[in-house]
């Protein structure tokens, strides 16, 4: 069953491109990673599935109910983290969680929050002023699981959490997820959809580019090479490399390739000169990604 569904949805401010044609479909119990860089249009997606604002066309489906008209029921089964949070600054901690807990008919003591908040090091008992950035964040985290959602729609989570921090968070979403929670949350930050996700979107210039498995793009048949031959200088002309890769680079005496298949044939061709050094690699995550980036530049211009 899908937990969030959309077709085709679209949302312009005015005549300025917000998101078009997001087709989404994450599954009930998946942990979802929504990637893009700044701009990209996560937050204007994120904000149609909660029904703060209208989409201008398209289709969307959460927990299986299609938000045609306002779902005000849909909220309790939610819990969301918006990009941005601000409370009362009088107030500590846990009068935010008190208060928060009441409008959703709920005693505090009833919950989980003490357990989650020990998991993130969190002192519910001081003021909102005097808390930093993460802390704020962390008390956003605790407020969206109070009332037990069904689904988790976090956007940029990690944004001001320490290393440390973002390792028990990431802890605690597997945790959540384990007990049957689904998890979509929104990320520039490819480590962590590399840590927890089953599935990511990558969304740029408010479109999704690819939609696949984490493991599917890590198990790419793409190597990397980076020679160092004994002859110095820029080689890629003399010695034909952009036959092999048409992208072919060459910075501080190291040519670098990406080659596709056929490794025996570059292997060849390379190996009638004279190498000084070499090493062949599976690309990170990072470099996967930053390539459908630039193919996607490279096809706008
Ligand atoms: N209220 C608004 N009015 C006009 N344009 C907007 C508004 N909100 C977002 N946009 C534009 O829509 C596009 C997508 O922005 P959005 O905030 O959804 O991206 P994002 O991926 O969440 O970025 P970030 O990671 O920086 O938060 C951007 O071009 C942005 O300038």
């Amino acid at each position: 069953m899908s937990a969030i569904s959309t077709k085709n949805l679209t949302k312009y401010y005015g005549k300025h491109k917000g998101v078009s044609n997001i087709n989404l479909d994450v599954k009930e119990g998946e942990i979802f990673g929504f990637i893009g860089p700044n701009g990209a249009g996560k937050s204007t997606t994120i904000r149609m599935l909660m029904q703060l604002i209208k989409p201008t066309s398209g289709e969307i489906s959460v927990l299986n109910k299609p938000l045609t008209t306002e779902q005000h029921t849909l909220r309790n089964k939610i819990g969301y983290l918006p990009s941005e949070i601000n409370y009362y600054k009088d107030m500590t901690g846990k009068q935010v969680l008190e208060f928060a807990a009441r409008a959703n008919d709920i005693q505090l003591k009833d919950t989980s929050t003490n357990q989650y908040a020990e998991l993130l090091n969190f002192d519910m008992s001081k003021k909102v002023k005097s808390y930093s950035m993460g802390n704020r964040k962390k008390l956003g985290i605790l407020q969206t699981l109070l009332h037990k959602p069904k689904l988790l729609i976090l956007d940029e989570p990690t944004s001001g959490l320490d290393p440390l921090m973002q390792h028990s968070f990431f802890d605690l979403l597997k945790e959540l997820n384990r007990s049957g929670m689904t998890i979509f949350f929104s990320t520039h930050v490819l480590s962590e959809v590399e840590k927890v996700c089953d599935r990511v979107a990558i969304i740029r210039n408010g479109e999704i580019i690819r939609t696949s498995k984490v493991s599917e793009i890590q198990e790419s048949k793409k190597r990397s090479i980076e020679v160092q031959f004994m002859e110095s200088g820029n080689l890629i002309e003399k010695y034909g490399l952009q036959q092999m890769d048409s992208a072919v680079g060459f910075k501080n005496g190291i040519h670098y390739l990406t080659v596709q298949k056929e490794i025996h044939n570059v292997l060849k061709h390379i190996s009638q000169y004279p190498i000084q050094d070499i090493s062949i690699h599976k690309p990170t995550l990072e470099e996967l990604f930053m390539e459908y980036y630039e193919k996607e530049e490279g096809e706008e211009q």
